[in-house]
């Protein structure tokens, strides 16, 4: 049976001080759940929470991780880099290095593979703009999302993956996709790995993120499909972040 899963992707919206406040407040305040709970802090803040999060069950995460392994890559991080400070996931692929930083099918590809090297668990964003779904394309958008990443990697790296399925029109507007729809795409990712291989669509882990709130948390946990969320707005608050992690229903 799978375990469910909720990531805090605290983007660029923290410092220092509030980093280590909030940290320590999802520490005290985490309730007894069998689920998985994680936080993506900034690279500089890593090594800092990856030492408050010691002999925690709270998992660490980068968001996001070089292409290449080591070289003249400036300004980058690498796989091993992360390792070396108890990363246990990376997010790759977010709709926001997509739009931004010309991140593209293929590297995306590459940062997923890079992460399996180096035994961390990828925690690959995909998802549809507005207009795609407008013009009832979101299942090719993600099919070739995720096609991309399985031809380039494998599908058995997906033994050791977390898809997040972000519809960049629910992210950070306040526009959730409502627990149907993100089900409907949730269920059809499944189908895509299970068409390759059966065993790793059960167990994978697959997560909903795009305004995900203690309000509407329960309804996306409830549907069979999906798994978890990856919080950014609502990560910032520790309240707020483990009253999602709460919400598992079943
Ligand atoms: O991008 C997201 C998580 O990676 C979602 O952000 P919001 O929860 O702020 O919509």
């Amino acid at each position: 049976m799978r375990r469910d899963l909720v990531v805090g992707n605290w983007k660029m919206k923290i410092n220092q001080q509030s980093a280590q406040k909030l940290v320590d407040e999802i520490i005290a305040g985490m309730p007894d759940i069998d689920a998985d709970l994680a936080v993506c802090p900034p690279y500089l803040y890593i090594p800092e929470v990856s030492q408050r999060l010691a002999n925690t069950s709270i998992g660490l995460g980068a968001q996001n991780v070089a292409t290449h392994l080591e070289g003249a890559y400036t300004g980058e991080i690498s796989a091993l880099m992360l390792k070396d400070f108890n990363c246990k996931y990376a997010i790759v692929g977010h709709s926001e290095r997509r739009a931004n930083y010309a991140d593209t099918d293929v590297t995306v590809a590459q940062r997923f593979k890079q992460a399996i090297d180096a035994d961390i668990i990828p925690i690959l964003a995909i998802g549809e703009l507005l207009e795609q779904r407008e013009q009832g394309i979101t299942f090719d958008i993600v099919a070739k999302q995720l096609n991309a990443v399985i031809d380039f990697a494998g599908i058995e790296s997906f033994q050791h993956a977390v898809i997040a399925y972000e519809p960049v029109w629910a992210i950070g507007t306040g526009l959730t996709a409502s627990a149907e729809q993100a089900q409907e795409v949730h269920l059809f990712i499944r189908q895509l790995l299970a068409d390759k291989n059966q065993q790793i669509a059960e167990n994978i882990q697959i997560i909903y993120g795009g305004s995900v709130k203690p309000q509407n948390a329960e309804a996306l946990f409830a549907m069979p499909d999906i798994d978890g969320a990856l919080v950014g707005g609502d990560s910032l608050n520790a309240d707020s972040f483990l009253k999602i992690y709460s919400s598992f229903q079943k």
